[in-house]
């Protein structure tokens, strides 16, 4: 059997599923026929058991993920949460209803306090459901640990669970629920994990199935032929030897250079990118490291995070991208004015320029990092729509000593008018997952209208072709940092359209650097035209899909 789903990443994995137990059901409120003490004792010994459980999780996961569950276990065996348990069996109520009820009022609480309190709720209900499945004696919500290696089947993960999935053991992951921007999917693609996420019909899925996951082609095959089985481990073995290959820097097959870059969020991710071949950042996102903050960050916090950035990438190019305030990422001392529709409202750039020094500062910060490293800083704006605020950044920046200074293509305006805006800069980079989401008129955040989030709409396609024309002609650089640049086949296809570099989570270098290799100048062209000419984005693909299965039978052909 075929289901079909959304494919993380290129991966693949063949393995036996286990599934992630489902949430237990409200304990039934009926008198409990045991003495109350008994219950007591029963209640205890199983919130202890859930709290040691916890700990040795924490030990075994260590970092962040210890912090986590630590602090869990705590609460598992608070003081005040096992008095609210008694009170309820005094009143002669079963262990795991005293426990549901207790935990549940707690959370009301916490819910109620909102921000960092209220997300905190969530964790109670996971320790609830912990404590009631050991008394219950049925297995415990959360990751499974069968001993070997699974491929792990749940309806959706929560965070808790995402941090500590243990990668030895998890040969792919297959949920129900979830879009392509879940949280669930920006981990797998962050941990490499091959998933896909968003496949309805894996409920049918049972412990012991054997799959293949595949989310190249977005597809889990159950109960797969041995021929099927002896291809995917003959993919897995391919990628395998392509992530051991040698890390050269990204190029077309004649050797045309389409550097590849990095998507960051702070200097912590950098090491590791380079490992994975980034020849420099095309993104960092400066609002990742100040999404607590109460108050604008000072000139000397900024500019020791970007000093760290820069210094970590000493000789290369790293591209930062201003504060980009709003909507999906919202920053209190930038835009704290509830709006109907933040997406269209004061955020990147026009909330900058409603609070210029914040700005000012930014830059003033983002110099001084410059001139104190050896990194090649380029500057850019985000969310911008006219060639006015086009103007207006690239003056404050060259005021305050940046000297290479771009904007983002991210709204259908800006590409609109690329050759206005292109020649008012020194740079642009197309942010894929906002020009996707302001042309198909489809919030990125919505799972209801994530099918038309698909950045190879011609539509889509269309204006980034603009932008690359606009770009030749003024000869000047023309990047892409938005999702589309990891999909391997897309990133020919954006090369054919004009992108002169490529930047994307790291873990999707390897891929695109492969892909990247296959074709030449003409053939990233001959892609780019058909999936332009297509009505939609699922026949765009599929026409470069056609164009390159061609290209290859050709070469194998003259070979
Ligand atoms: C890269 C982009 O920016 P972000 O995802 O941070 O909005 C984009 O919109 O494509
Ligand atoms: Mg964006």
């Amino acid at each position: 059997m075929k289901i079909t789903g959304t494919g993380i990443g290129q991966g693949v994995a063949v393995g036996s599923v286990v599934r992630m137990a489902e949430r237990l059901p409200e304990p039934v409120d009926r008198p409990s026929h045991l003495d109350p003490k008994l219950e007591g004792e029963r209640a205890k010994a199983s919130m202890s058991v859930v709290a040691a459980e916890l700990m040795s999780r924490g030990a075994k996961a260590g970092g962040a993920a210890q912090d986590v569950l630590e602090a869990q276990a705590m609460i598992a065996e608070d003081p005040s949460l096992v008095d609210e348990v008694a009170n309820r069996l005094e009143n002669g109520k079963t262990a795991e209803r005293a426990v549901f009820e207790a935990f549940a009022s707690y959370r009301d609480l916490l819910a109620g306090m909102g921000g960092y309190m209220a997300e905190r709720a969530a964790d109670l209900d996971d320790i609830s459901q912990r404590v009631i499945a050991h008394l219950l004696k049925l297995p415990a919500p959360g990751v499974p640990d069968p001993g070997h290696p699974f491929v792990l089947v749940a309806r959706d993960l929560a965070p808790a669970d995402t941090a500590t999935l243990d990668l030895d053991q998890v040969l792919g992951l297959v949920t129900v629920d979830g879009g392509p921007t879940s949280h669930t999917a920006i981990l797998a693609r962050e941990k490499s994990i091959v998933a896909i996420v968003g496949a309805a019909d894996a409920s049918g899925l049972a412990d012991g199935d054997t799959v293949i996951v595949d989310a190249a082609n977005d597809l889990v095959v159950s109960d797969p032929s041995a021929d099927e089985v002896a291809a995917a481990k003959a993919r897995i073995a391919e990628r395998a030897a392509l992530e051991a290959a040698p890390v050269t820097p990204g190029a077309l097959a004649d050797g045309t250079p389409v550097p590849l870059l990095a998507n960051l969020g702070s200097a912590d991710g950098a090491a590791e990118a380079l490992r994975l071949g980034a020849e420099g950042v095309g993104l960092f996102r400066t609002e990742f490291l100040f999404l607590d903050a109460d108050t604008a960050p000072s000139i000397t916090d900024q500019q020791a995070q970007y000093t760290r950035m820069l210094s970590a990438f000493a000789g290369k190019k790293v591209v930062v991208r201003v504060l980009d305030a709003g909507a999906d990422k919202p920053l209190s001392f930038l835009n704290d004015a509830a709006e109907e529709n933040p997406a269209l409202g004061l955020r990147g750039i026009r909330a900058l320029r409603h609070s210029e020094v914040i700005l000012r500062e930014q830059l003033t910060a983002l110099a001084a990092a410059d001139a104190a490293t050896d990194a090649e800083l380029w500057v850019m704006a985000p969310m911008i729509a006219t060639v006015d605020e086009t103007r207006y950044f690239t003056a404050l920046a060259k005021e305050l000593g940046i000297r290479v200074a771009g904007v983002m293509v991210e709204t259908p305006s800006a590409a609109l008018v690329a050759d206005h805006v292109l020649a008012a800069c020194d740079f642009a980079s197309i942010g894929t997952n906002d020009l996707t989401q302001y042309t198909m008129a489809a919030d990125r955040l919505l799972g209801t209208v994530a099918k038309l989030q698909d950045p190879w709409h011609p539509a889509v396609l269309r204006l980034i072709a603009d932008v690359g024309r606009a770009g030749a002609e003024l000869g000047k650089p023309v990047g892409i940092c938005g999702e589309a640049a990891a999909d391997p086949l897309l990133a020919v296809v954006l090369v054919g359209l004009g992108a002169t570099s490529l930047s994307m989570s790291p873990s999707a270098l390897a891929d695109v650097r492969a892909s990247l290799a296959r074709y030449s100048p003409d053939d990233a062209k001959a892609l780019a035209g058909a999936a332009l000419a297509a009505e939609g984005a699922a026949e765009a693909r599929a026409a470069a899909q056609a164009v390159a299965s061609e290209i290859t039978t050709a070469r194998e052909a003259a070979s």
